[in-house]
């Protein structure tokens, strides 16, 4: 499926067009300028967080090919948010940085290659994501197998099994890799909203900046335009956004959220939680970029901060990700919705 435009202008005018419309989720354009002085306060310096992520010594043989191949399997799999509920995490880790650790201690015992993906069997996968005595986990892993499998089966017919030569064809455009990886059908991240088309596509663009953060920014990580990203529609970011008073829910969205009932895929309320959480970081970077601007009189404008690069949504996703770790964001329910999508 061939997109007529770029896939992150795709994003960006469906999450509009989304937003223009919506009922259940809206923006409190008050509270705009007030939350985007709060947020300068404290400029994204996005880091690898090695913590919880592989990346394989700099001289270790095949290294950048298993590092590559982690990052690729990783966000093959970066979705089950709506089964973390059920999940079996690691001590103090979240869903998220459960799976990303264990796969992590897979790769430092044997990083899988393309075969290894292919040919992975839900048993395996279940003993590597911990979930051996959890039959509720069990649809998850179902999922997780059959991305490892597409996966391993893509990089064997297209790119002679080398992730390094997958990441390589995007010739450093992470919105080439976006479209490349989008095309694969568990990262077709599109949904049907109002008779019209909403393309999210969280994890084939979260993918690019990924490889740029286990990278450095070097080789296999060197995009020349991550700039051109929109955030990453997961269940956190916009849950950050609502409890921080820039987007508002519906008042029984909202209950059914706190409630913990699930939110189907799909859903209106589903789409717009995500694709309004996107128009909304549209405008908090279209908001620093103008006041960056030397001729802007808004007072926050002359902070250190500015001698930075411009902030792009992709680093304030990575800001307002890490963000939502804190407690306060932790203790407050966020929607649940069973998907492949994050
Ligand atoms: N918007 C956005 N969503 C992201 C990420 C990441 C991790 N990436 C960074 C982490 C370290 C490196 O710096 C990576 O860059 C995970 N997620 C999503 O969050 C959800 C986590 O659910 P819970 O575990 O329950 O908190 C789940 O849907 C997962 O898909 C991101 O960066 N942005």
């Amino acid at each position: 499926m061939q997109l007529p435009t770029s896939l992150t202008d795709r994003v960006r005018s469906d999450c509009a067009a989304v937003a223009a419309q919506s009922e259940l989720v809206t923006i409190d354009g008050e509270r705009l300028p007030a939350y985007l002085a709060e947020l300068r306060r404290t400029p994204p310096d996005p880091q690898y967080d090695a913590a919880h992520h592989y990346r394989a010594a700099a001289a270790a043989p095949d290294g950048a090919e298993h590092t590559a191949g982690y990052v690729l399997a990783l966000d093959a799999i970066n979705f089950g948010s709506g089964y973390f509920p059920s999940l079996h995490k690691l001590p103090g880790a979240s869903g998220y940085h459960t799976v990303a650790a264990l796969l992590t201690q897979q790769f430092d015992e044997s990083p899988w290659r393309a075969a290894d993906l292919a040919g992975l069997t839900v048993v395996q996968v279940t003993n590597t994501f911990g979930q051996r005595d959890n039959p509720e986990a069990s649809e998850l892993m179902e999922l997780f197998t059959a991305a490892l499998n597409e996966l391993g089966d893509w990089l064997l017919r297209e790119h002679d099994g080398s992730a390094l030569r997958a990441v390589d064809a995007a010739g450093g455009s992470a919105e080439t890799l976006a479209q490349q990886l989008f095309q694969l059908p568990t990262w077709a991240d599109v949904s049907e909203y109002r008779g019209r088309q909403v393309h999210l596509a969280k994890r084939a663009q979260l993918t690019a900046v990924d490889l740029a953060l286990a990278f450095d920014g070097a080789g296999p990580g060197s995009f020349y335009d991550l700039h051109r990203l929109t955030m990453f529609a997961d269940n956190l970011v916009p849950h950050v956004l609502r409890t921080d008073g820039l987007l508002r829910y519906h008042p029984e969205l909202a209950e059914q959220i706190n409630a913990g009932r699930p939110i189907p895929a799909g859903s209106a309320a589903e789409v717009e939680i995500r694709a309004v959480a996107v128009h909304a970081v549209e405008l908090l970077a279209a908001g620093w970029r103008s006041s960056d601007d030397p001729a802007s009189d808004d007072p926050a404008s002359d902070s250190a901060a500015d001698e930075q690069r411009p902030v792009s949504a992709a680093d304030l996703d990575y800001l307002l990700w890490n963000r939502g770790q804190q407690p306060r964001y932790r203790a407050l329910p966020r929607h649940r919705t069973r998907t492949t999508n994050y």
